[in-house]
């Protein structure tokens, strides 16, 4: 019989922890999906914590890196304006966790589509993420567009990926055909990007 996998509860109370935390996790070589999860959702965001990261962009989304995860993991901050939303894209054979830290985001999960790739692709679901909840998607689930449908309100989420990656396929909704593009970090560790500005291959 399997023995269940034993994982502790954790609590982070500031981001500063959560950090520290997800650096002991990953440097285990058997990590949970779920802790993971668990974990950044345990954490309450503190905007004066993750503020220096929260770099807005006025016409499309920011990636703003936070910590290189020794090596394990890139955790980002995602500043998203009102009406932002990203390519139907993969996530290049990676973990990858979403946690809103403001507003609200939503989901839209995508089929595959075929080895041609021809015609509209299908659309499986879709879910509205609120404050605190930590989304997770790697692409034996699909692909995911994700949006800030606001007029109002922006909104910024946590992403943690592992393995890290610097490329990713965007998908045409209408015809299912694939396109690879590179990503960007808007700031790192608070700073601008140098020459990082008007970057034309973009995920949105
Ligand atoms: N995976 C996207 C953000 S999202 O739409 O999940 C990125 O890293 O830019
Ligand atoms: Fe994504």
């Amino acid at each position: 019989m399997e023995q269940p996998v034993q994982t502790e509860v954790w609590k982070a109370q500031t981001l500063q922890e959560l950090i520290q935390i997800l650096h002991h996790l990953f440097s285990s070589d058997k990590v949970s999906i779920e802790e993971v999860q668990a974990l950044m959702e345990s954490y309450e965001s503190n905007p004066v914590e993750w503020m220096k990261y929260a770099q807005f962009d006025q016409y499309r989304y920011t990636r703003n890196l936070v910590d290189k995860g020794n090596g394990k993991f890139n955790l980002m901050i995602l500043c998203w304006g009102e009406g932002h939303g990203s390519s139907i894209h993969d996530h290049t054979d990676s973990h990858c966790f979403m946690k809103i830290l403001q507003g609200n985001l939503k989901e839209t999960l995508f089929e595959w589509p075929g080895k041609k790739g021809t015609g509209a692709m299908t659309k499986k679901s879709e879910q509205v993420w609120g404050e605190n909840q930590c989304a997770y998607i790697n692409d034996s689930i699909g692909l995911h567009r994700v949006e800030n449908t606001s007029h109002t309100e922006s909104a910024v989420s946590l992403h943690l990926y592992s393995p890290s990656f610097d490329s990713c396929n965007t998908f045409d909704q209408r015809t299912g055909h694939k396109h690879k593009v590179k990503m960007t970090f808007y700031s790192q560790f608070g700073e601008r990007t140098p020459g990082a500005t008007a970057v034309s291959q973009e995920n949105n």
